[in-house]
C-alpha cells in the first residue's frame, strides 16, 4: 500500500466515524424510559394534525421523608425532571378528621335561610295551611324533590298534631330528626381505597366537565396521602392537555406521581390502562382515574367510559367509581347522574361547590334518585376544602 492510498484509507475511516457519532447524537433519544405507544382503536377519534405522538408515562416523584436531623420536616422540595413540571415544595394536607366540622361555615353561609326558614314557620303560634304551603315551598325551593318534600311535610304535620309545636328548641329537634331520616345515616359512605392483596383499589372518577372533577381528584389525592397512602393518579381526560398538567400539578403537590399523555386526544383507555399497570408496578395502595366527560354525544360518552372500565379491569377491579355532580346545577344535575349510572355502575357521589348554593336538599334528591350515597362533598376551591359527608354534621349545619 502506498502513502496515497493509505491517506485515503484514514480519510474514510474518519469521515465514518465523525458521521456515525453525527448521526446518533442528532438522532438521541427518542422517547424517555417508561415510554409507552397508544392502543387507540381503529373507531377512536384521531389526534388533531401535527398532535400525533407519543404517550408518556410520567416519572413518579419520591414521596419525600423527613430526614433524622429535621424531625417533622414536611417542605421538601421534589425534583420531577421526567415530567417537565416545575419542582414544587411537598405540602401536608390538612387532616381528614373533623374536616367537616371545620367547613361548616361554608354551608352555615350558604344555606342559612333554608334552616332558618323551616324554623321560623314550625314556631308559629298557629300553623295553618298557608303554612304549610311555604313549607313545602321552602323545601322544594332547596332542591329536595318532590317526594322527599311531601314525606317531610306529612311526617312534620303528623308529629306537630301530637307534639305541638311553638316551643323553638322541640320544633328544630323535631325537624332535626325528620331532616337526618331522609339524609339516610345508615347509608354507607365509607370509600373503597383499601389495597388488595396483589394490586391497589382502583377509583373512576366520572362526571360532565366543569363540575369540578379534576379539582376533586387532586383534593381527594390529599385525603388519602393524609390518611398515609401511597397514591397514584392516572389523568385519562385526554381531552384537554391542560387537564392532565393541571392534575399532574395536583399530585405533585403532596408527591402523588401522575400517569398522563402528552397528545391531546389520546386513547383514554390506554392512559388509564398504563396507570392500572404502574401502581401495580408500584405496590401503590390506590390508583385514582381522572376521565373526561362530555354529554354532547352520549353514545361516544358511553362507548368511551364503557372501554375505560373494560381496559382497567383486565388487570385489576374498579373499586369505587365516583359520580361528580355541582351542587348549583339543580335538576341538570339529576339528568347527568341518570345518564352516567346508565354507563357504569357508580358506587358513590361527589357533590361539588356547596358553598356556593342555597340548595343542599340536592343531597336527598341525587341520593333517592340513583340509590347511591353522597360520599364527599366540596365546600370551597381551597386544596382542602373537601369532606366526608356525614348526615349529621349536614343537618346540624342546615339547621344553626
Ligand atoms: N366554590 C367551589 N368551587 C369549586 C369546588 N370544586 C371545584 N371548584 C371549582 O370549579 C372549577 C372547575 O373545576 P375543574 O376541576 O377544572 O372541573 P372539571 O370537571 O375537571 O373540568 P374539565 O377539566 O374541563 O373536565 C374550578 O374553578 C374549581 O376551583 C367547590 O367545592 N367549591
Amino acid at each position: 500500500m502506498n502513502d496515497v492510498t493509505l491517506i485515503i484509507l484514514y480519510a474514510v475511516i474518519a469521515i465514518a466515524v465523525v458521521g456515525t457519532v453525527a448521526i446518533l447524537l442528532l438522532k438521541g433519544r427518542k422517547t424517555p424510559p417508561g415510554t409507552y405507544t397508544t392502543t387507540r382503536d381503529a373507531n377512536d377519534q384521531a389526534p388533531a394534525a401535527g398532535q400525533a405522538g407519543t404517550d408518556v408515562l410520567e416519572a413518579p416523584p419520591e414521596r419525600p421523608v423527613p430526614s433524622a436531623e429535621e424531625p417533622g420536616a414536611t417542605d421538601v422540595e421534589v425534583a420531577d425532571d421526567l415530567a417537565g413540571l416545575e419542582t414544587v415544595a411537598v405540602e401536608t394536607p390538612a387532616p381528614v378528621q373533623g374536616r367537616l366540622a371545620r367547613l361548616r361555615a361554608r354551608l352555615v353561609k350558604s344555606n342559612n335561610a333554608l334552616g332558618k326558614g323551616l324554623l321560623a314557620l314550625l314556631s308559629r303560634d298557629n300553623i295553618d295551611e298557608d303554612v304549610w304551603d311555604e313549607i313545602e315551598e321552602t323545601l322544594l325551593m332547596a332542591d329536595l324533590g318532590t317526594e322527599p318534600t311531601m314525606e317531610l311535610v306529612d311526617a312534620l304535620r303528623e308529629r306537630v298534631k301530637v307534639e305541638g309545636s311553638r316551643d323553638p328548641e322541640h320544633v328544630k329537634a323535631m325537624l332535626r330528626e325528620e331532616l337526618v331520616k331522609l339524609v339516610d345515616p345508615g347509608m354507607d359512605r365509607s370509600l373503597a381505597v383499601d389495597r388488595h392483596p396483589d394490586r391497589p383499589a382502583v377509583v373512576m372518577v366520572v362526571g360532565v366537565n366543569g363540575v369540578g372533577k379534576t379539582t376533586t381528584v387532586g383534593k381527594l389525592a390529599r385525603v388519602l396521602v393524609a390518611e398515609d397512602k401511597d397514591v397514584l393518579l392516572g389523568a385519562a381526560d385526554t381531552f384537554r392537555a391542560a387537564a392532565a398538567e393541571q392534575l399532574a400539578t395536583w399530585g405533585q403537590r403532596v408527591g402523588v406521581p401522575t400517569v398522563k399523555s402528552d397528545v391531546d386526544g389520546a386513547d383514554p383507555a390506554s392512559v388509564a390502562f398504563e396507570a392500572v399497570k404502574a401502581g401495580i408496578d408500584q405496590e401503590v395502595d390506590v390508583v385514582m382515574v381522572d376521565t373526561a366527560g362530555r354529554l354532547q354525544n352520549k353514545v361516544g360518552l358511553m362507548d368511551e367510559l364503557g372501554k375505560v372500565k373494560r381496559v382497567i379491569e383486565k388487570q385489576a377491579t374498579v373499586d369505587e367509581v365516583l359520580l361528580v355532580l355541582d351542587a348549583t346545577t339543580g335538576q341538570n344535575g339529576l339528568n347527568q347522574a341518570k345518564v352516567f349510572s346508565e354507563v357504569v355502575n357508580i358506587t358513590g357521589i361527589v357533590l361539588t361547590k356547596l358553598d356556593g348554593t342555597a340548595k343542599g336538599g340536592i343531597v336527598v334528591a341525587i341520593q333517592r334518585s340513583l340509590g347511591v350515597p353522597v360520599k364527599l362533598i366540596g365546600l370551597g376551591e381551597g386544596a382542602d376544602d373537601l369532606a366526608p359527608f356525614e348526615a349529621d354534621g349536614f343537618v346540624d349545619a342546615l339547621l344553626n
